[in-house]
């Protein structure tokens, strides 16, 4: 970098950077150049990053050596979050978006798109009653992906899932820009929590578990396959009766105890960039990188389904089956599937509007 260039960077950095339009000659292109610096590595942005999911995972995300370039995008206070994640001493260089005029500065160039953008439940409500006002926060930000990075990876976080996803997928479909192996609806969490809750039960460390869940991500649609648990074993009915019911009703445990300040936020954050660093090592090329995801599938005759996907280069690689179901789980699908349909179509309805 020449002295020039230097003082550009400096006199940025003296102003919070909360656009890339640097002062001096330092454009777009050689601060892109710049954010890769010595090491390669993934440009990742998040869309709602000031809120309680998005501060947490900016801090992870930043914290993650597969990620060069950090772009963080909201409607609010992103100037503040930006500077104080980008004092952090991590490889990533960090980059703040603030209000939709700067949408398009935020995702040009993204590798992955991680969105948490939207309302929260409080106590008493579903995760459809999120729908009025989450639906178009989605549809605006993913009109924006397929125009400025129409080949990254998208995670949608954003409740509820089960119709946001959907919505994204005709958004892109009407932009002809739609790839499903690149559209991953965001149920990680029921996956952490299945694992800590079936770990307590059969007293085990929580890291050494593993268990499916398929479906959505919404009550009765959240559909654990607790006898496809790893390590092997098998649950009494009330363990059944129990961890399902529990795990059914995670995010409702955690906005009841929250009181109306909001939903999961922390164990989300922790979630959420489990999941999306699964992505980018698939992206790398790593083999046999397999989590759980909503997408649109074949697996049942719905066009979208949560189960087990294996990631790749181009995001969605392979799709399995659900495997061998015991009875209970079998009871279980048929109630998910008649809910899962009525999202789907409900966000696929106003996406089509
Ligand atoms: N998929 C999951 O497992 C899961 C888990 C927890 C929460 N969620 C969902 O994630 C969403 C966010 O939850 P939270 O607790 O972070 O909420 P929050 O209110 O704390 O934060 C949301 C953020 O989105 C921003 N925002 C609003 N409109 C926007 C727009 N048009 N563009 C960009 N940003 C915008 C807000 O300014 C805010 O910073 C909710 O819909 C919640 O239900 C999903
Ligand atoms: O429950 C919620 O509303 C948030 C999230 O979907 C969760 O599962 O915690």
């Amino acid at each position: 970098m020449d002295a020039n260039q230097r003082i550009s960077v400096i006199s940025a950095h003296l102003n919070p950077p909360v656009h890339l339009q640097m002062e001096g000659n330092l454009g777009l292109e050689q601060m892109k150049c710049r954010a890769k610096g010595g090491s390669a590595g993934f440009k990742v942005a998040i869309l709602g990053a000031s809120g309680g999911i998005g501060q947490p995972l900016s801090m992870l995300m930043k914290m993650n050596p597969l990620v060069s370039l950090l772009h963080l995008y909201d409607v609010a206070n992103t100037p503040g979050v930006t500077a104080d994640i980008s004092h952090m001493d991590t490889n990533a260089v960090v980059r703040g978006f603030l209000g939709q005029q700067q949408l398009e500065d935020a995702l040009v160039g993204m590798d992955l798109v991680i969105i948490p953008a939207g309302v929260p439940r409080k106590p008493g409500m579903t995760r459809d009653d999120l729908f009025n006002i989450n639906a178009g926060i989605v549809k605006t930000l993913c009109e924006g992906i397929a125009k400025c990075c129409p080949k990254a990876i998208v995670n949608v976080i954003s409740n509820p899932v089960n119709s946001t996803v959907p919505i994204a997928a005709e958004v892109f479909k009407k932009a002809g820009i739609f790839d499903p192996r690149k559209l991953l609806g965001v149920t990680m969490l029921d996956v952490v929590r299945t694992n800590t809750f079936v770990a307590e039960v059969l007293g085990l460390d929580p890291r050494e578990v593993d268990v499916p869940v398929v479906g959505g991500h919404a009550g009765v649609t959240i559909l654990p396959l607790l006898s496809q648990v790893k390590p092997p074993c098998s649950f009494t009915a009330d363990e059944t009766n129990y961890l399902t019911s529990r795990i059914q009703n995670g995010g409702t445990e955690v906005v009841e105890a929250k009181a109306g300040t909001g939903s999961a936020t922390l164990s989300m954050a922790y979630a959420a960039v489990k999941f999306a660093e699964s992505c980018l090592r698939g992206l790398r090329g790593d083999a046999s990188v397999v989590q759980c995801s909503f997408v649109a599938s074949q697996v049942t005759e719905l066009p979208f389904f949560a189960s087990k996907v294996r990631l790749g280069h181009h995001g969605v690689e392979e799709i399995y089956p659900l495997g061998p179901l015991s009875e209970y789980e079998r009871a279980g699908l048929d109630k998910a599937k008649e809910e899962l349909a009525a999202s789907i179509n409900k966000g696929v309805a106003f996406a089509k509007k």
